[in-house]
């Protein structure tokens, strides 16, 4: 057996009640066993947690005192024998249990090792590997939901189902062309080659519908807020994060002290845009122009246009009108308080059909409606994660376009009359291209990329 064993904290770092060390691979228990002072650990049952010393080997003083769970291969997270050390949860503690394991002779885990053992020993799929992380991630209930029923292997199946179908045509159609001598044969080929290419093109078809939908929740939709100065904008973004508390998470890939802000509106997470560079420059039409303004706002996914519901539309206001031209966006009518100077239908006229809502940020009125028009917005209505398979990941929307195309590229080899294993090879290669998302047809870098963006102890 040439897997080393891997050890890590797996709890997050800072000071907490309890931080666990956690060790994989074959030596796990006998690392854990050498240092503990307790209840031998070599004989304890499968999932049991003992409780105990932490000796260190050198000094051979008391190290901490701790809880130890054992986990027995192959019922485990990674399919290996797995120690957990429950630790006092300081950080020179968990560090120093961590350092005894390191010395003893365990390798420190990289990020995502513990999940990619699962994987690599086939416990899990790529897809819900990368819902493990998507789930420590979510932002809202409703993009745990989704995560949540991808790692139980949803997707999964459906992906899994669908190759099946390809794979059973392909060779179906195989035998047909080694069988030429009866003359039907050609023509039933295609005829099944065409049915069978049209309805995994459906099913795919009917993932991406909503594909879109899982993506906002997975990620958040960009948000920004703008509109001349002192027409409510701070008041907008105050409202609107305490209203729906925020979530603030770790930007994946970087140092852990950026930070990101999102809100929860009825289970669509926005993420507020710093709009400072838009806010310094109130009047950013002004100074750097429509088309600047446009490239700045196009990297939003929904900008909030507040207008005050006292002062006519001005030739600013129209301007925004213009750099908000073709984007997902909403007017907001403000200080609806205060007496009215704008023109609504005017305002009506510029938003081209958009939503238009108009509050009292400062009397609290209005907000429902605004947080109700950015979730008909985007899933015209309610949010429902219950029935639907979600596709949230962008390698998986991509992976799931390039089959579909694949497969309507066969199709139109049939029509073309073009001979069956030239259909083939577009079959084929849709059946790899789903392949990919659950990791069967995934390139090794492929895999160590995904990986090495989890967190450490995962
Ligand atoms: N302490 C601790 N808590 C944790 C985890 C962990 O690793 N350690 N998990 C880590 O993410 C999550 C739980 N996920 C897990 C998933 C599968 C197995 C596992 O052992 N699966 C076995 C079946 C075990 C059984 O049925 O008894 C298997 O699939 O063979 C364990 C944890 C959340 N909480
Ligand atoms: N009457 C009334 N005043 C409001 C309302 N909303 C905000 N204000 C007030 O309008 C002023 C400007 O509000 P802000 O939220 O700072 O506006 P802003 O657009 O961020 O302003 P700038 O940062 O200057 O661009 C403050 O005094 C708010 O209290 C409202 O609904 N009614």
């Amino acid at each position: 057996m040439d897997t080393d064993t891997i050890a890590a904290i797996s709890t997050p770092v800072g000071e907490g009640a309890i931080a666990i060390v956690r060790l994989s691979g074959p030596e796990a228990i006998p690392l854990a066993s050498d240092v503990f002072e307790g209840k031998s650990l070599k004989e304890a049952d499968s999932h049991t947690i003992h409780y105990g010393k932490v000796i260190d080997p050198e000094t051979k003083e008391l190290a901490e005192e701790v809880m130890v769970s054992v986990m027995r291969a192959p019922k485990t997270f990674t399919r290996e024998d797995i120690v957990e050390i429950n630790c006092h949860g300081g950080l020179v503690s968990v560090n120093r249990v961590l350092e005894i394991m390191l010395a003893k002779g365990a390798r420190l885990a990289e990020p995502g090792e513990f999940t990619k053992r699962a994987f690599l020993n086939g416990r899990i799929d790529l897809s819900q590997a990368e819902a493990v992380m998507d789930l420590i991630r979510a932002k809202t209930d409703k993009a745990m939901n989704v995560a949540l029923k991808q790692m139980d292997g949803r997707l999964s199946k459906l992906i899994q189902t669908l190759r099946q179908e390809l794979l059973e045509t392909v060779a179906h159609v195989e035998v047909n062309i080694d069988y030429p001598e009866y003359d039907d044969v050609e023509e039933m080929s295609h005829t099944l080659m065409e049915e069978k290419t049209k309805e995994v093109g459906e099913e795919i078809e009917k993932l991406l519908e909503v594909a879109a939908q899982g993506k906002i929740l997975r990620e958040g939709l960009a948000t920004a807020i703008i509109g001349r100065p002192n027409v409510g904008k701070s008041s907008l973004m105050n409202t609107l994060v305490q209203e729906n508390k925020a979530i603030v998470t770790e930007v994946p890939g970087t140092t852990r002290d950026i930070i990101e802000e999102y809100v929860n509106v009825r289970g669509v997470p926005l993420r507020l845009v710093d709009t400072a560079g838009i806010r310094e420059t109130e009047d950013i039409v002004e100074r750097i122009g429509v088309d600047r303004s446009r490239q700045v706002l196009k990297e939003s996914d929904l900008i909030l246009f507040v207008l005050n519901y006292n002062e006519a539309l001005s030739e600013e206001d129209k301007k925004l009108f213009e750099a908000v031209q073709g984007l997902e966006y909403i007017v907001i009518i403000n200080k609806t308080d205060l007496e009215q100077k704008l023109d609504l239908e005017e305002v009506r006229k510029f938003a081209e059909g958009k939503p238009v809502v108009t509050t009292s940020l400062i009397e609290e009125q209005g907000v429902d409606q605004l947080e109700q028009a950015i979730a008909n917005t985007f899933f015209s209505g309610e949010v429902d994660t219950g029935d639907l398979t979600y596709v949230s990941n962008v390698r998986h929307i991509q992976l799931l376009k390039q089959a579909k195309q694949a497969l309507d590229d066969a199709r139109e080899a049939i029509e073309l009359g073009m001979p069956m294993d030239i259909v083939q090879i577009d079959v084929t290669r849709s059946w790899e291209f789903m392949g990919e998302i659950i990791g069967d047809t995934a390139s090794d870098s492929l895999i160590d990329q995904l990986f090495s963006q989890f967190c450490l102890g995962k």
